[in-house]
């Protein structure tokens, strides 16, 4: 298929109607491909310039970063960086749902403990707080219009901080999007907190679009009914098959019951741009009516990408295949600086970063900047010596009184464990040519490669053989996954 290279295109009449829709509440079914995101874009540049003296901001939302970044970048492409001015912008729905927080937090319909009205807000506590195993979770309640700390006793075990950490952090003004969810959902049980949030909608925006609407969960479907309820425009675009965060709480079967209790009106894109082969149009089209399905078997060699459902299967699946994070089951630290390991070979090999730099930089409190003169000469030589053969074991040894040197707060004696299975399987990579880059199926939404190989443990190969069904979360993640690729999708069976 041949695109313009600067990736822009004439719309087809169902992607100009969809965008252009003048309805106040409008929803946008697609397929993989079909121009979710096209459409998201012409729609924020068509309401952004149609009404120059409206000061109310257009919004374009998204439940990822890179989602995110991917829509910003083709508004800019497509309508010039004008059209992200301030107040129109295009964020993550944790983002909205910040400024919603410090607009009642500004407004004194909340009080934060210690009285802040701009807080920092991470993405977990694992980033900055020790964290263990426990059942007694710390949370935010609101009472009145206090935001209180509590505890909560969880059926399940999970990584919290301790109840003292937590307090100090909060009373510091630091928090984590769980936290502002916490709040949020909390606050919209009162009158007064839903009566300001409808005003927020009202003054100061006037078209609200939500791009993979069916990773929404209950308090975001609140959020959306406050938008509709003020007179801001409101676009829910998005695909049953491709929802993923039922982690946290997404319920596609709900979005669904919301989209048709409330009078959207329904577009639907049909035809997908992305496949360059009939083999991929064919596949994705039996995937969405449950049918089963074969694939080729092939290597990660062939691919320019190979996608599992989780980073564990990946590590597992083939020497070839370099995951772009470290798998779960070290500490914090060391998985931090297995990470920052992981990236100079990520870069060094593929040109490309470890998905999880960002955390790791922030759990060991550096920065970008000072990662570069500092700390890098010692990972470049862990990397030269683990490709020499040199034994995991003394590698770490020599590594562990330079981080202790560099980075504060961190002892020799917290390193003293040493991560063998990790630094030898990166080693394993680092004796292999032509490594393809792994990702998870949730990392490879919204994207597209050529060839696309996906690690199939013997249950996915069965759901395959049987037809997918879009109520259950792993084939909807493998759906994702089998939708990636422009000309053909392989598998890589795990055993
Ligand atoms: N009308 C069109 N003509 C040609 N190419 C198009 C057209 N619409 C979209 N495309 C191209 O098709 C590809 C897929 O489009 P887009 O990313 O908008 O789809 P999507 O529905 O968001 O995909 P996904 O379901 O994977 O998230 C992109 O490369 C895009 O540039």
């Amino acid at each position: 298929m041949t695109r313009s290279s600067t990736g822009l295109h004439a719309l087809t009449s169902q992607q100009l109607t969809a965008s252009g829709s003048p309805h106040d509440r409008v929803y946008v079914e697609a397929a993989p491909g079909s121009g979710k995101t096209t459409v998201s874009a012409m729609r924020f540049g068509m309401h952004r310039f149609a009404a120059p003296a409206d000061p109310r901001a257009v919004v374009a939302v998204s439940f990822t970063r890179s989602a995110t970044e991917e829509l910003r970048t083709r508004v800019i492409r497509q309508w010039g960086s004008a059209s992200l001015r301030w107040p129109h912008r295009i964020v993550t729905l944790d983002t909205l749902l910040c400024d919603l927080l410090f607009h009642l937090l500004n407004k004194g319909v909340l009080h934060w403990p210690g009285g802040h009205t701009e807080l920092e807000v991470l993405d977990t506590w694992r980033t900055t707080l020790p964290t263990r195993p426990t059942r007694i979770k710390p949370v935010l309640q609101v009472n009145g219009g206090r935001i209180v700390m509590r505890t909560v006793d969880e059926t399940q075990t999970a990584n919290h901080p301790s109840t003292m950490d937590f307090k100090a952090s909060i009373s510091s003004g630091t928090c984590t999007h769980d936290n502002v969810r916490e709040v949020l959902q909390g606050a919209l049980t009162a009158e007064a907190a839903r009566r300001a949030l409808s005003s927020f909608f009202e003054t100061s925006v006037r078209s609200l679009t939500v791009d993979e609407v069916f990773d929404a969960n209950d308090l975001d479907r609140e959020i959306f009914s406050l938008a509709a309820s003020a007179p801001t425009s409101l676009a829910l675009i998005g695909d049953p098959w491709q929802a993923l965060y039922q982690f946290r709480g997404a319920r596609p079967g709900a979005m669904k019951a919301y989209i048709s209790e409330n009078g959207f009106i329904t577009h639907h894109l049909d035809e997908s741009f992305r496949w360059g082969t009939d083999r991929q149009a064919w596949l994705t089209r039996r995937l969405r009516r449950s049918l089963p399905v074969k694939l080729e078997t092939g290597s990660a060699r062939e691919a320019d990408i190979v996608l599992a459902l989780n980073w564990k299967a990946l590590w597992e699946s083939d020497s070839h295949v370099l995951p772009l994070a470290i798998a779960p089951g070290i500490s914090q630290v060391h998985k931090a600086i297995c990470t920052l390991i992981l990236n100079e070979i990520a870069l060094n090999s593929l040109g490309m970063q470890a998905v999880f730099l960002h955390d790791a930089l922030i759990t060991l409190g550096l920065d970008r900047e000072s990662l570069e003169p500092t700390l890098r000469p010692y990972l470049q030589s862990v990397v030269a010596d683990l490709k020499d053969g040199q034994r995991p074991a003394s590698v770490w040894e020599s590594l562990v009184p330079h981080i202790a040197e560099l980075i504060p707060g961190i002892t020799p004696t917290q390193l003293a464990r040493r991560p063998l299975s990790v630094l030898s399987r990166l080693q394993l990579r680092l004796t292999t040519n032509n490594l393809t880059p792994g990702l998870t199926c949730h990392q490879s939404k919204g994207r597209e490669w050529d060839t696309v190989c996906v690690a199939l443990s013997p249950s996915d190969a069965s759901a395959l053989r049987f037809g997918l069904d879009s109520d259950r979360a792993n084939h909807r993640a493998l759906y994702v996954a089998l939708t990636r690729a422009r000309l053909n999708t392989l598998a890589l069976p795990l055993a």
